[in-house]
């Protein structure tokens, strides 16, 4: 299997606050990985570092067979290659929806407005948003808006999606039709790593799940390990919890 990306040792404080101890693993290409765990374990500070939105105390990102935290690395290049799908969308509110869609296209990749518009299409039909391309993003649902950022996300065409919380700033009608996107996406052979509340998603979507649990992995595996056979106290002290809870 081709590694997309490998995390090695990866360690991050804020001030004298560790929040991630000694994180390892690798994500594949084809493959979801949901990371999963209790609310303050380090997950989205995990993902801000993968996509360099923090940096990281210690350890490595591997990718193309380089550490790209080295200082004399094309840290622009490599995070034109990933995806990033955020809790609040994050889109520009004074631009049309094909306009979120195809800015990063012109402006990071340099390809034509006429190619932008072309592949932005493409993926706001694979979005089902096809219909709202003159729309502003206030004239959308919550959850068209999400539907929206992942099909701008999808544009640059990169190596892998990462997907932090996108479910969780929904209300609860319209979180279906953003995972059902991300299931179709899944099943497309897309690679995904995925900060996720929702237990269901993970469970059926997931090829690994990775639980954390205050700034370390305390266990990693397949969705049928991970929710029926779990082998850490904590990962059944979570799963209990959290199915509990509904
Ligand atoms: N910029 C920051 N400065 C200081 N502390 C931070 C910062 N960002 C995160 N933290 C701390 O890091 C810890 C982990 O936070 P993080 O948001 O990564 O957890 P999480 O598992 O994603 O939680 P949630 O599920 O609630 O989003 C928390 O204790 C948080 O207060």
């Amino acid at each position: 299997m081709e590694q997309v990306i490998a995390i090695q040792h990866l360690n991050k404080s804020f001030g004298q606050h560790e929040v991630l101890k000694d994180i390892n693993f690798s994500v594949y290409k084809g493959e979801v990985v949901c990371i999963i765990g209790s609310s303050g374990s380090g997950k989205s500070t995990l993902l801000r570092c993968v996509n360099l939105l923090e940096k990281p105390t210690g350890g490595q990102i591997i990718y193309q067979a380089k550490n790209i935290l080295d200082d004399n690395h094309n840290l622009t290049a490599y995070r034109t290659k990933l995806g990033m799908v955020f809790q609040q969308f994050n889109l520009f509110n004074n631009h049309t929806v094909l306009g979120n869609c195809t800015i990063g296209q012109m402006q990071v990749l340099k390809r034509t407005k006429a190619e932008a518009e072309e592949i932005a299409m493409h993926y706001l039909k694979v979005v089902g948003m096809e219909n709202y391309i003159h729309a502003r993003p206030r004239q959308l649902s919550g959850g068209q808006k999400q539907r929206v950022a992942i099909a701008r996300a999808l544009s640059m065409e990169p190596d892998v999606m990462l997907f932090d919380e996108p479910t969780s700033a929904l209300d609860p009608e319209m979180v279906g039709e953003v995972l059902k996107v991300m299931k179709e996406l899944a099943e497309s052979g897309l690679t995904m790593l995925v900060v996720t509340h929702e237990m269901g998603f993970a469970k059926e979507v997931a090829d690994r799940v990775v639980f954390m649990d205050k700034g370390v992995i305390a266990e990693e595996g397949n969705p049928e390990q991970i929710f029926n056979t779990p082998i850490q106290e904590r990962t059944r002290e979570f799963l209990k919890r959290t199915l509990e809870k509904g």
